[in-house]
């Protein structure tokens, strides 16, 4: 295996490679951009179009993701994978990696879209330096371009495998594109309303990619993964790397559409959200019921019909997202 395919190994232990670019004896060409970025191009003969970034580690302790990339990376690198699109693998917050951590400082998926420009220290540094990796990836006109940012949840969750699909003025969500995403296992996509500081929100909204975060089980550390099945997900990018993706007709296959009826922002320390800690996610919440309480005595009451919630975490810092409440969606207006 060309050595390059070891970049997990490399990220892990903070070393830069001495040989920068290595190629396969069928062409295909391996490029180490910087620590935890790697770029994959196909002989020129062979290319399909197709610009696929796949990202995962953007927090350090959800590894099955991780080990997911890993695995595709090590099959491009020994041959048995045979690309036909340019893929770029990255590793989001390798600091954060190393130490299994969610983030050191800050959460850098709270950085994307201008927001690193108003914060400091080095995941700020380093959500610029993954913009530009992509901005500079996705700069080649006339081509596909795809994202798919891994992830997997801080808690349990009565649908296991979902994604969430940003959201720009004036651009329709795309059916074909959740049909690929039942395809590779996914149950759920929660589409988003409103634009957001998200790697994936970044790709959708200024590159002009589709792009997703796929929720992909419980966050374990290396090695624990065996409860997160990803196999239906690692064929499924097997084929769209090889393009032999067989073609998806527009159904969505049993695929549960929700919509963002409200975000729930803590404000102050005075936030209380009146969850069980171990609550799940998708978990249903009736009419009525008091989610969460902050200063200025707001109260965050739920009004919706059919509403769940995802994300519940109160130890979010002040400003940010400590919760979404969804409610299901008719998929009407998908394009
Ligand atoms: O389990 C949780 O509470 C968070 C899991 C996670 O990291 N989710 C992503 C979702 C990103 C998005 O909204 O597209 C995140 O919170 O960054
Ligand atoms: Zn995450």
């Amino acid at each position: 295996m060309l050595a390059l395919g070891k970049l997990l190994e490399l990220t892990l232990t903070d070393h830069e490679p001495a040989e920068k670019t290595q190629v396969t004896p069928k062409g295909v060409r391996l490029r180490w951009l910087g620590e935890g970025a790697l770029e994959v191009r196909p002989a020129e003969s062979e290319d399909c179009g197709l610009d696929l970034l796949l990202s995962a580690g953007i927090h350090g302790n959800e590894t099955a993701p991780i080990e997911l990339l890993e695995r595709l990376l090590h099959g491009v690198a020994n041959g048995q994978i045979k690309p036909r699109a340019r893929v770029l693998f990255l590793f989001g917050n390798p600091a954060a990696i190393r130490k299994g951590e969610r983030f050191i400082e800050q959460d850098i998926n709270r950085l994307f879209n201008g927001r690193h420009e108003l914060s400091s220290g080095f995941e700020a540094l380093r959500a610029a330096e993954l913009e530009q990796f992509a901005r500079v990836f996705f700069s080649k006109p006339e081509r596909t371009r795809l994202h798919y940012d891994l992830h997997t949840a801080i808690r349990g969750s009565k649908i296991e495998q979902f994604a969430l699909y940003p959201f720009k003025e004036g651009r329709k969500h795309s059916r074909r594109e959740l049909a690929r995403l039942a395809a590779a296992g996914m149950e759920a996509v929660l589409l988003q309303s409103k634009p957001s500081i998200t790697f994936s929100a970044f790709t959708y909204e200024q590159l002009d990619a589709e792009a997703f975060t796929l929720e992909l089980g419980k966050a374990r550390p290396f090695g624990q993964n065996e409860q997160v099945n990803l196999d239906k997900l690692e064929a499924r990018l097997v084929q769209i790397i090889e393009h032999t993706e067989p073609e998806t007709d527009a159904s969505l296959d049993g695929l549960k559409l929700f919509s963002v009826a409200r975000e729930i922002i803590k404000h102050s320390d005075s936030f209380h959200l009146h969850l069980p800690a171990d609550i799940e996610n998708f978990s249903e919440l009736s009419k009525g019921y008091l989610l969460a309480e902050d200063l200025a005595e707001t109260r965050w009451v739920v009004e919706e019909e059919g509403a769940r919630i995802i994300f519940p975490n109160p130890k979010v810092r002040n400003g940010l997202r400590a919760g979404i409440l969804i409610v299901p969606d008719s998929g009407q207006r998908l394009e």
